[in-house]
């Protein structure tokens, strides 16, 4: 007798189990994918899909569509998500899910770039990749290199004071030596001394490489990755030389100044890095290194990550200030009240100087320099609001949206630092009733940027010293009319605005004597 209830329990159960089922696969198959464009058979939305500012065109569909737009690239799904709520319930909530990259196949794996974590999907490669930067990048850990962006913001902000009226073109290649020396000597020890810098021309030549092989995600390599394993020859000489080259300059990016490093480490003479670190602590019996590529994966990505980034921050805050001469004022009255002109700033001032951190905060949303973030990708099927999400989904999170959206952040284009500010307290705090804008430009969740102290340390100590020495200002026409800057940046993964024409007017002298103090004792120093 009991044997036969638990025969009818069992049979009972099944029968529960597959009337579930059933309904939930059927449930699914009504469920649709979320809405956009209309596309053509094979090709999908390809042809709609803009070749500038794309960012700009998402937003546009969402009014049509909504905050979850769907489309279809030769048969690959791919959703964009313009709102802040939709991207938090999906790359943060769901983030075990969706961290997965699109594989680009030609690049990553075919041209040699798959030392990087970017282009990792989770699993032991990217755990151990990611564990590595936050040994070095986490909040406190990262303290550990204030001096050396401090020191070096100091010698940027000397060599601009020495010829201000070159700022033109020249600020771009100070301000990328001096983020390229930060990182050269964070990951590898190596001191930049000038402008023809080796290791900085190498790594950049390498990072210019990536471009030879087209717009990454679209060669036919990347729709269908084994016709990768065809000789390179059949698409052509030219795609064929670009290939070699690409893979050589990967080499060159990670494995050559590894090398160089360990064998400083075997001499003894290696200057303490994130490289040196880490061979140091995985150096086996035999003189080999345990997690070699992991090693040299991890030193490398923090240039192709953190140089061309920090470079357009820091533009996008000389437009701003050119600008908003009253932002400025208003940076430069907290500043002087704190330091009375008696030294520069330092990283350990922000505490004392919200305002320049609502700065920070505020270029970082007003020109958003990773426009699409970077795209994330779905492991499995998944179901959102009525939606379903087929796995392999690729998905695009518009940051330039959320970072611009009204809703969030009143008349978004205006640059105004008070919107995180809160004013009736005394002294002025940092609101922490608005969104802040932090929660997005560094993007989601597994994959969120574990180089974001670094940079924001880097944005907010150039931004305070830059403006403790001089007053920046829009340059002036023949008949004494402001010259405004184009606003429109050039397309790329981080954006950049067009070289513009800016005036460094030094403060006082006080100031370039202060500047001049700093900068004599840390070479008396060294
Ligand atoms: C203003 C400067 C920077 C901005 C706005 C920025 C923003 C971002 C964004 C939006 C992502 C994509 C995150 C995602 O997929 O959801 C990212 C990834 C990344 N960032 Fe940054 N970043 C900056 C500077 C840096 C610096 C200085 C470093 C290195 C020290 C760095 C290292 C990385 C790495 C390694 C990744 C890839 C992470 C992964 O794929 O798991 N970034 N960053």
């Amino acid at each position: 007798m009991a044997s036969a209830t638990l025969y009818l329990g069992l049979a009972i159960s099944a029968v529960v189990l597959l009337v579930v089922t059933n309904y939930r696969v059927r449930a699914r198959k009504r469920l649709s994918f979320p809405p956009g464009p209309k596309g053509l058979p094979f090709f999908g939305n390809a042809f709609q899909y803009p070749e500038v500012d794309p960012w700009e065109q998402f937003a546009q569909w969402e009014k049509e569509y909504g905050d979850v737009v769907g489309l279809s690239l030769f048969g690959q799904n791919v959703v964009i998500i313009n709102k802040y709520g939709a991207a938090s319930d999906l790359l943060e909530k769901r983030s075990s899910i969706y961290s997965n990259r699109p594989q680009n196949a030609l690049w990553a794996k075919y041209g040699g770039w798959d030392f990087a974590v970017t282009a990792a999907n989770p699993g032991e490669f990217f755990n151990l990749e990611r564990r590595f930067l936050s040994q070095f990048f986490n909040t406190s850990a990262v303290r550990q290199f204030f001096n050396l962006i401090t020191k070096n913001t100091q010698r940027y902000v000397t060599l601009i004071s020495t010829d201000p009226a070159k700022f033109r073109d020249w600020n771009r290649m100070l301000c990328r030596r001096t983020t390229a020396a930060n990182i050269l000597s964070a990951a590898y020890g190596h001191e930049v001394t000038d402008e023809n810098d080796e290791w900085v021309q190498r790594t950049d030549q390498a990072m210019r490489s990536i471009g030879l092989l087209g717009t990454i995600g679209t060669h036919p390599i990347d729709i269908i990755p084994s016709l990768g394993l065809l000789p390179f020859r059949i698409w052509g000489r030219k795609f064929y030389k670009g290939m070699k080259t690409v893979q050589k300059c990967a080499r060159e990016m990670s494995v050559l100044p590894f090398q160089l490093v360990k064998e400083q480490v075997h001499s003894g003479t290696a200057i303490p890095s994130i490289t040196s670190t880490l061979i140091e602590s995985h150096l086996l019996p035999d003189g080999s290194v345990k997690h070699e590529r992991e090693i040299y994966g991890s030193a490398a990505v923090v240039y192709m990550a953190g140089a061309d980034t920090t470079v357009s921050s820091i533009d996008s805050f000389i437009l701003a200030m050119m600008l908003s001469p009253e932002v400025q004022e208003r940076a430069q009255k907290y500043i002087d009240e704190l330091l009375q002109g008696e030294r520069l700033p330092d990283l350990d001032d922000r505490d004392s100087l919200p305002y320049l951190s609502a700065i920070v905060k505020e270029t970082l949303r007003w020109q958003p320099i990773v426009p699409l973030g970077l795209a994330h990708c779905l492991a499995q099927d998944d179901t959102y609001r009525n939606y379903h999400l087929p796995a392999d989904t690729m998905i695009i999170p518009n940051l330039w949206k959320m970072l611009r959206d009204p809703d969030e952040f009143p008349e978004p284009e205006k640059f105004e630092p008070e919107r995180f500010i809160n004013t009736q307290s005394v002294p002025p705090s940092l609101r922490t009733d608005v969104r802040d804008p932090e929660e997005m430009a560094w993007g989601f969740g597994k994959r969120i940027c574990p180089g974001r102290h670094f940079a924001y340390a880097t944005l907010w100590i150039t931004f305070a010293t830059l403006l403790t020495v001089f007053d920046i200002s829009l340059p002036k026409d023949e008949a004494g009319n402001d010259i405004i800057p184009d606003l429109n940046y050039v397309n790329g993964i981080v954006i950049h605005p067009k070289p513009f024409r800016c005036i460094f007017k030094p403060r006082s002298d006080h100031a370039l004597s202060l500047l001049q103090t700093t900068n004599d004792l840390q070479e008396g120093a060294e």
